[in-house]
């Protein structure tokens, strides 16, 4: 049977070009799994979600008899009640109330009504953000070329919106955090209020940037677009060469506000994608665009779609596209009994820092996630872990020491030259790979770093590379191009002269 690993990370020490040549078919390659490869790189990817909420008057819920409607279809068709926003004002404002009250309270209901005095709530909410800043290089950095907007820490506000009791994060998780049956990787989806946003005509922007993740669990993010009128403004969104824009911009004509009513149009819009896609916002050019920002985690035990409910509505992986296929082609024998290893690149990115604790397979995004869930369901014993590959010259470097020793039999078990001082080639002949290795498989993730005096025998390098993992005996069929740029996972410093 062959087993299957997925690597988040590759070592970034190698020029993408020189580990292409081993990710096209390679010579004797299976023919199901030259298959199984045009099929995947066919497949469309599933990143962000969105969708809009109407806004209309509270409703009075209540039967002719006075009994409250308890009515499910009733509850469903309900618009979303009006949205209320408080905020702390502090003291000296410029506004002659405020100043009287230490910490006061400043409050705006959405969608405004005209005539009812929301329009200048809605001036002093724009007045009292600062500007917003952006994460680059571990650093918060204010930069209005790249970011103009303002911002309301959450500790300064609060709101009767929420992403749960509307269905959103119900949505979210179903689409892009699906919960499988019978799965060890029953997840479901906390959502934490991060900000308040607003970017105002004519000029309030972001540019293309990748939200930095808050901590391991984190796997996407979800913007929440207030009804207030704005143009420009558009959310686009990408992943691997696809975009998707998320309009939410309301012309004054569209917009059919009368004196002391509600306007009929006014929705919430919100979109989610995963955390390491691209995105920007296009220029307001007019009005002001307010978002709620949520950071969304993979979480176990919480959430109305986690396997932990009674009865959840959890997929089974039998009923994805992509099972049928690889099941087909996986049953027959790509290795003639021998077994081998199929290697699947993630097509998404996560924040893996912490050494003992990966956010894996509780957070794997789209394919990532429909893949390993297939492959457990056939029992192929997938593993999620760093991948290096030697590059050129260590390889040769390995091929002419195996061409030296014709002999060599493989390692021999109980044998570790990492606990023996002085290493000799016959110790080596015990413990290196039958074959001359190409791909050294990661213990944990985390950058490895290994001191020790010149590179130049064969048992430093061994004894770098299973500091880091295990040699992987035999080719890896990688089913997926590798990702465009690597992650250092393994450091060799020199001490000494
Ligand atoms: O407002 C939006 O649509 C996205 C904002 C954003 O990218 C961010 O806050 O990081
Ligand atoms: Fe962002």
């Amino acid at each position: 049977m062959p087993s299957s690993q997925s690597s988040s990370s590759s070592t970034g020490s190698e020029p993408a070009a020189k580990r292409a040549r081993h990710n096209g078919p390679g010579e004797g390659e299976p023919e199901n799994l030259k298959s199984l490869r045009l099929i995947l790189e066919k497949q469309t990817h599933l990143f962000a979600c969105g969708g809009s909420l109407l806004i209309g008057e509270p409703e009075k819920n209540e039967e002719e008899d006075g009994s409250k409607s308890t009515d499910l279809a009733s509850e469903q068709k309900k618009k979303h009640d009006p949205i209320t926003i408080r905020w702390d004002v502090k003291d000296g404002d410029g506004n002659t109330a405020d100043s009287q009250v230490a910490n006061a309270c400043a409050k705006l209901n959405l969608p405004s009504v005209p005539g009812a005095g929301d329009e200048a709530s809605l001036k002093r909410l724009v007045e009292h953000c600062q500007p917003a800043t952006f994460g680059r290089g571990g650093k918060d950095i204010l930069d209005e070329s790249y970011r103009r907007a303002g911002k309301m820490d959450p500790t300064a506000f609060c709101t009767t919106f929420d992403p749960y009791s509307t269905g959103i994060i119900d949505t979210v998780a179903q689409v892009l955090l699906p919960s499988v049956y019978d799965s060890a990787t029953h997840r479901g989806v906390r959502a934490e209020l991060y900000k308040l946003n607003v970017y105002s005509g004519p000029s309030g922007k972001f540019k293309p940037h990748v939200d930095t993740p808050r901590s391991r669990g984190q796997f996407g993010s979800l913007v929440v677009c207030l009804p207030v009128d704005h143009e420009g403004g558009q959310l686009k969104v990408r992943h691997k060469g696809e975009e998707l824009t998320f309009d939410w911009s309301t012309t004054p004509q569209k917009a059919n506000g009368k004196e002391g009513k509600l306007d009929d149009n006014a929705a919430v819009q919100w979109a989610a994608f995963y955390s390491d896609c691209e995105h920007e916002v296009l220029e307001v050019t007019s009005g002001h665009r307010i978002t709620l920002t949520y950071n969304m985690y993979a979480v176990r035990g919480s959430g109305r779609l986690t396997g932990h409910s009674l009865s959840p509505n959890p997929l089974n992986p039998t009923h994805l596209p992509l099972f049928d296929t690889i099941q087909r082609t996986l049953s027959q024998d790509s290795f003639n009994g021998q077994g081998g290893t199929i290697g699947v690149w993630c097509s998404h990115a996560y924040p893996h820092n912490h050494k003992t604790e990966s956010p894996l397979p509780d957070a794997l995004k789209g394919l990532d996630a429909v893949l390993w869930e297939i492959f457990q369901y056939l029992r192929l014993d997938p593993k999620i872990k760093p991948v290096v590959e030697m590059n050129e010259n260590t390889h040769d470097f390995y091929e002419w020491w195996y061409d030296e020793h014709p002999d060599h039999k493989g390692p021999v078990s109980g044998v570790d030259v990492n606990k023996i001082s002085y290493v000799s080639d016959d110790t080596l002949t015990n413990v290196l790979p039958k074959t001359t290795p190409q791909w050294v498989i990661g213990h944990e993730f985390g950058k490895v770093d290994v001191e020790g005096d010149q590179l130049e025998d064969m048992w430093q390098y061994h004894f770098m590379y299973t500091s880091f993992g295990d040699y992987n005996v035999g080719p890896i069929h990688w089913l997926t191009k590798a990702p465009g740029k690597g992650e250092l996972q393994l450091a060799y410093t020199t001490v000494g002269t």
